[in-house]
C-alpha cells in the first residue's frame, strides 16, 4: 500500500523575523495507485506540499504519511521528477538509469535488463550511450521518469515535470505519460501550472487557493473519464475537445480566476 496522508498539515516559514503561513490545515488522502493533480496559483505551496511528502522538508504541524508510516526523510519508497531533468551530465542515458539500481546493490545482469525495458517503455532505443547534453529536453525528461520508475517505487512525485518542455514536446511526454501509468500504475502526486495537462493526466484533481494554501477543491475525473470513455481517444486533442473535459477545465478555471478576482478585491 503506497497512499499519501496529509493530516492537518501547516506550514509556516519564518523570514526576517516574519511568519507566512504557506500551508493550513491540509487535509488530503492520495489513494494507493491514484494519480492526483494539484492546481493553483504560483506560490500558493503546491511545492511546499511535494516536498513534505518527498521528506526534504518536515510540516510545522500536522503530518505525512505513506503507506501509513510517518515521513522522516526521503526514501527509496519514493521517487521524484523535478522541471530541471537532474541527470548526472557525464553518465550516459544507460548509466543515468542504472544509477539508482547500482546504489541499492542490484546485480549487474538484472540491472541491464531493467535498463534495458525501461529504455524500451520510455522509447529511447539507440540513444542508452549518449550523454544528455546530446538529447532534447523531451528525451531528457524521458530518461529521468525511467530512472524514477525503474527503482519501482510506490510513489512519484512530480514537480511540473514538463513545464520545461516545448508545447509539443509536452503533449508527446503528457500522451507518454498516462500510457506508462496504464502498464504501470503508481501513485501519483503531480504539480503543474496546465489544467488541461491536470485534467488530461489525473484521476482527481486538487484545487489550492492563492492565500494560506488550503484546499478549495476536489475534482473527480476518472468517473468521468471512465463514463465518457476518453481512453476510446488516441489523441489528446480528440480528449480535449470533449465536452466532458470541457465542462471539468471550465469548472477549474473559475475557480482559478475567483481567486484572482479576490486577490485583486483585496490588494
Ligand atoms: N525555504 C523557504 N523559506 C522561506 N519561504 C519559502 C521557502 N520555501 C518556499 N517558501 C515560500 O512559500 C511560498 C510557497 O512556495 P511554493 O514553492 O511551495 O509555491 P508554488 O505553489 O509551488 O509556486 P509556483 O507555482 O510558483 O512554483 C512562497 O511564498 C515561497 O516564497
Amino acid at each position: 500500500m503506497s497512499d499519501i496522508q496529509f493530516n492537518k498539515v501547516g506550514r509556516v516559514f519564518t523570514r526576517g523575523g516574519q511568519a507566512n503561513a504557506v500551508l493550513r490545515d491540509i487535509d488530503l488522502h492520495i489513494h494507493d495507485k491514484q494519480f492526483v493533480a494539484i492546481v493553483g496559483p504560483s506560490g500558493c505551496g503546491k511545492t511546499t506540499l511535494l516536498r513534505l511528502a518527498a521528506g526534504l522538508d518536515a510540516p510545522t504541524s500536522g503530518s505525512v504519511r505513506i503507506g501509513g508510516e510517518a515521513v522522516a526523510g526521503p526514501g527509496p519508497d519514493r521517487a521524484v521528477v523535478f522541471q530541471q531533468f537532474a541527470l548526472f551530465p557525464w553518465k550516459t542515458v544507460a548509466e543515468n538509469i542504472a544509477f539508482g539500481l547500482r546504489c541499492k546493490g542490484m546485480p549487474e545482469h538484472e540491472r541491464a535488463e531493467r535498463v534495458r525495458h525501461f529504455v524500451q517503455l520510455m522509447s529511447l532505443q539507440g540513444r542508452e550511450d549518449a550523454y544528455p547534453h546530446q538529447l532534447s529536453g523531451g528525451m531528457q525528461q524521458r530518461v529521468a521518469i525511467a530512472r524514477s520508475y525503474a527503482l519501482d517505487p510506490g510513489v512519484l512525485l512530480m514537480d511540473e515535470p514538463f513545464g520545461a518542455l516545448d508545447a509539443q514536446t509536452r503533449t508527446v511526454m503528457q500522451e507518454e505519460l498516462l500510457r506508462l501509468c496504464a502498464i504501470a500504475p503508481r501513485t501519483v502526486l503531480f504539480i503543474t501550472h496546465a489544467v488541461e495537462e491536470a485534467v488530461y493526466l489525473a484521476d482527481r484533481v486538487i484545487v489550492m487557493s492563492r492565500n494560506g494554501g488550503a484546499i478549495v477543491a476536489d475534482i473527480d475525473v476518472a468517473g468521468t473519464r471512465n463514463a465518457e470513455s476518453w481512453a476510446g481517444h488516441e489523441r489528446i486533442e480528440d480528449v480535449m475537445d470533449l465536452p466532458s473535459f470541457v465542462d471539468i477545465r471550465s469548472r477549474i478555471w473559475k475557480l482559478l480566476r475567483e481567486q484572482d478576482f479576490q486577490t485583486i478585491a483585496t490588494e
